[in-house]
């Protein structure tokens, strides 16, 4: 399989880090703290970037990494930085051919630094790039919600791999998509899926395991003819897409059933096993410009499953800009079948503005 070795090692690599993630959503004090955009960032985020970086530059150490998270305020908040470390040293893989795959264990507080200010690359349409997003859905980590651990490798502008571990989904590919919503934060049985996906051969889901990798089973996107039938999801956060937009969207096309809302690429994950159809993004501002790591592993995984991704005016996401989609507005994913009818209505709503 071509990709098959920076696959395992993707899958493996975000597989430890939702050790961490888990530990860190089960814990009161997450250690938040506000970055300059003012968005919350935890001891997990910290923790899965330094992990995930690890293990790439353990198996790849040529390649270079876009991702979400810097160390600055560790370097600077010794109680903080203890606290990952100790949190970093406790994420090993239960299964030890499966933990030196990946590299083991991270040697010093100096390294663990260093691996999270590896993620610095400035993107493009050049060489092979990682993007990662440790926890995507912060702010749903934070409630309690769904979240993602985001990983896709990017070759030429192009994502090969992508990986998406979401602690919280239930394992069943057919749970239906409002059970995928809400997490019990005190039972995790049934909950945790690994999905993934490689350019030309398809997306796959498996249960998330503390050990080696379970046997993954291929995902495809429902086959839906009749858009009125649609189950479509957004974000929970109303300041990261327009709901108001994407209401009108919904109702343009005859859909009845209300949206789904979820944090995370936990969305596209969703609509690639078939629990839902349409994914809406529309953007809230002008001046926002999406970011590689929140959609490259997503985008892949959805496509992978036979679906279809866009932005607003029809192109195809390009990974190929650097760190962001300057090329692209809002999101539009959906199966073959209802894409153009769905992109049709996105542009009657947003012409009318
Ligand atoms: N104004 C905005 N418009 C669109 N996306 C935004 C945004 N502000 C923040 N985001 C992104 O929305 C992501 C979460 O998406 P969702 O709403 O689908 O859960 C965040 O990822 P992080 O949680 O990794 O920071 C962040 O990058
Ligand atoms: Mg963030
Ligand atoms: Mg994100
Ligand atoms: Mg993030």
């Amino acid at each position: 399989m071509a990709y098959g070795n920076e696959l395992t090692v993707a899958l493996l690599a975000v597989q430890r880090a939702t050790l961490l993630t888990k530990r860190v959503f089960h814990e009161k004090a997450k250690g938040t703290v506000s970055k300059d955009d003012k968005s919350p960032v935890t001891l997990g985020d910290f923790g899965a970037q330094a992990l995930i970086i690890s293990a790439i530059k353990r198996n790849f150490p040529n390649d270079e990494v876009v991702g979400e998270e810097e160390a600055s305020v560790l370097r600077a908040n010794n109680t903080l930085r203890e606290q990952i470390w100790d949190l970093v040293q406790g994420a090993r893989l239960e299964n030890s051919d499966a933990e030196d795959k990946i590299g083991g264990p991270i040697q010093s507080v100096e390294d663990l630094l260093d691996a999270i200010d590896h993620g610095t690359s400035a993107g493009g349409p050049k060489g092979r790039i990682w993007a990662l997003d440790p926890i995507d859905g912060t702010k749903g980590f934070l409630r309690g919600g769904q979240y993602a651990v985001c990983l896709a490798l990017i070759v030429d502008g192009d994502v090969k791999v992508g990986v998406l571990g979401c602690p919280n989904l239930p394992v069943d590919d057919s749970a239906p998509l409002d059970e995928n919503v809400s997490s019990d934060q005190t039972d995790e049985t049934g909950k945790g899926v690994l999905f993934s996906a490689v350019r030309g051969e398809g997306a796959t889901s498996r249960p998330l395991s503390r050990g080696a990798l379970q046997q993954s089973q291929p995902i495809r996107m429902k086959d839906l003819t009749d858009v009125t039938q649609a189950t479509f999801c957004e974000s929970v956060e109303a300041g990261h897409s327009s709901h108001g937009d994407q209401a009108e969207i919904a109702k343009l096309l005859g859909i009845t059933k209300s949206s789904v809302r979820m944090d995370s690429q936990a969305k596209y994950a969703s609509i690639a096993r078939g629990a839902g159809d349409i994914y809406l993004r529309l953007p809230v501002s002008k001046s926002y410009v999406e970011k590689i790591w929140d959609h490259a592993a997503g985008d892949l995984i959805v496509r992978e499953a036979g679906g279809e991704v866009t932005d607003a005016t029809g192109k195809s996401l390009d990974f190929s800009r650097g760190r962001t989609l300057s090329e692209n507005k809002g999101v539009v994913a959906a199966s073959k079948g209802v894409h153009a009818q769905v992109l049709e209505a996105v542009k009657t709503v947003l012409e009318s503005k």
